[in-house]
């Protein structure tokens, strides 16, 4: 793990635009996955900006979002994937062919983890995923459990995990889904690249956790000890435990 602190927030966000740009410049069929939450939003607005400068073009790019609400459609403001157009998707030349998502409409959950897992396969992988932490240490949907799951799967969420998303439902709780679908822990793993972001002081211990805890499904960030990529990007109140 290659830990770097910033200054702040918004130069790390910055420095992870131009990061994702010049991969995109290396390999413009990139593979990308991404996260939501509150942690990227200045990244997609870096990259937007990036975009409309001309410094990033989009056009060959793919990407795969982590994780989605189940019961939700992609048309409700609530859904992560109403988030990815407002913040990016509808600012930039992405194709929406080369847009994936998990559907959190379906009526099989189960049929829908394994298309996703089916397209992800065809894609070749990620060869960048970004990441956020939950403040319990979850990455993307993969909640601290007694096991974790390594493919696309259905997911209960926590209460600490839906009380962080309550803005999404105009901070209605009965309106926060209890589930989700999420992609599971060798699909992240298998990342060529991962950059983990995290922010803000409610990160501080899952980022000790996650960088030097024991490698525990209690914290599953702590798994990407294991990844022979993976760099770590923090502000310093995130960086205060370590
Ligand atoms: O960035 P936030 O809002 O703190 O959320 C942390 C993580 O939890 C999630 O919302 C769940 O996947 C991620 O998208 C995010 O990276």
């Amino acid at each position: 793990m290659r830990i770097r602190v910033f200054d702040s927030e918004r130069e790390a966000a910055a420095t992870c635009a131009q990061r994702i740009a010049r991969a995109a410049a290396a390999h413009p069929s990139l593979v990308l996955g991404l996260p939501t939450g509150r942690t990227p939003l200045n990244v997609y607005r870096e990259l937007v900006e990036l975009f409309t400068r001309g410094g990033l073009d989009w056009a060959q790019v793919r990407t795969f979002n982590l994780d989605e609400f189940l019961g939700v459609s992609a048309d409700d403001a609530g859904s992560f994937r109403a988030y990815m157009e407002r913040h990016l998707f509808q600012h930039v030349n992405l194709s929406p062919a080369h847009i994936q998502f998990l559907d959190g409409a379906v009526e099989d959950a189960e049929a829908e983890c394994a298309r996703y897992e089916a397209r992800l396969a065809e894609a070749g992988g990620l060869d960048l995923v970004l990441l956020g932490l939950g403040s319990n240490g979850h990455l993307a949907f993969n909640e601290p459990a007694d096991g974790l799951r390594a493919r696309c799967h259905r997911t209960r969420l926590s209460r600490q995990t839906r009380e962080a998303n309550l803005m999404l439902f105009g901070d209605d709780p009965s309106r926060v889904p209890m589930e989700a679908l999420t992609l599971g822990m060798a699909s992240i793993l298998q990342a060529r690249q991962a950059l983990l972001l995290a922010f803000g002081e409610a990160k501080a211990e899952a980022v000790r956790g996650m960088v030097e805890g024991p490698v525990s499904p209690r914290c599953p960030a702590s798994f990407l000890q294991l990844h022979p990529d993976v760099e770590v990007w923090l502000d310093p109140a995130a960086a205060r435990a370590l």
